[in-house]
């Protein structure tokens, strides 16, 4: 399958190849909304010693998993990023690109979008080479998940529960979990086409970092928002699996990923969920 990349790096690109084509006609296109602050979470509360702090981090935490299925923290002072800075997130390790269906013409379109997907946990299936990038990726994982444990306990206890209830329950440090770079680069005509269309993830959470460039739009009673560009904070939404645990509380939140002219937009995505295999 050609992927999307090639595609615009191989020819001068005036208009969206049909195969990509989502919507026929742009005004058809999904109407872009506003653009919406998500909550922001402190997660260094959730390990204050001082019980206010904690339970007002439980408190906000759970609200923000109630009523967005969305929130972002921000994870370590800025410092301590410096060294990652010149990483390149762009190594051509695994690429490939998705496609759908569309129900009624049975037609396959393909997304605007290629990726780089593999299971980190409990076996880590990172490619060999190169090495810095598989030393960096098993250090992400590691950190994402000691993350979601975190949060997931803050969780637990604001549904009224043992923090490590579902932890154990579900046995979560066999749990699954997923890397997956997406790359989805300029498109001629982002109005008719489309990154992800609008889904909800499998899992418990899905982690998320962007390169500064937007293009996630999330439903938020039933209209679509635009979530601001941020390339610092870890995006954090609610999946399928919290939804069931939490007796339909926590709604696995709609989301889906636009496409835009100009600029290049990466997404480094982190589902955690329980076992799968
Ligand atoms: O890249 C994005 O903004 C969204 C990615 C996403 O929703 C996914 O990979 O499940
Ligand atoms: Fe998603």
């Amino acid at each position: 399958m050609t992927r999307v990349k090639a595609l615009v790096q191989s020819q001068d690109l005036k208009s969206l190849p049909s195969d990509y084509a989502h919507f026929k006609d742009s005004q058809k296109s999904i109407v872009a909304g506003p653009e919406v602050a998500l909550p922001v979470i402190d997660f260094s509360l959730l390990s204050s010693s001082n019980p206010d702090e904690r339970a007002k981090v439980i408190d906000d935490l759970g609200k923000a998993c109630e009523e967005w299925g969305f929130f972002m923290f921000f994870d370590r002072p800025e410092e301590a990023k410096l060294k990652f800075e010149t990483t390149n997130p762009l190594y051509p390790v695994m690429v490939r690109s998705g496609s759908t269906i569309h129900d009624k013409s049975k037609q396959t379109v393909l997304f605007w979008r290629d990726y780089l997907r593999f299971f980190v946990h409990p076996e880590f299936y990172c490619p060999d080479k190169p090495q810095e990038l598989r030393d960096l990726i098993s250090e992400y994982s590691q950190r994402t998940r000691d993350l979601a444990s975190k949060l997931l306990q803050g969780i637990t206890r604001s549904l009224g529960m043992e923090e490590d209830y579902i932890q154990k329950a579900m046995d979560l440090d066999h749990g699954t979990q997923i890397f997956a770079a997406n790359y989805y680069p300029p498109c001629p005509q982002p109005e008719l086409a489309i990154g992800i269309p609008p889904h909800t993830d499998h899992g418990l959470l899905t982690f998320l970092l962007q390169n500064g460039v937007g293009g996630l739009e999330i439903q938020y009673r039933g209209q679509w928002f635009h979530v601001n560009a941020l390339p610092n904070p870890i995006f954090v939404n609610t999946a399928d699996k919290l939804e069931i645990l939490s007796n339909g509380k926590h709604k696995s939140v709609w989301h889906r990923a636009v496409v835009n002219n100009e600029k290049i937009r990466i997404t480094l995505v982190v589902p955690i969920e329980w076992s799968v295999t």
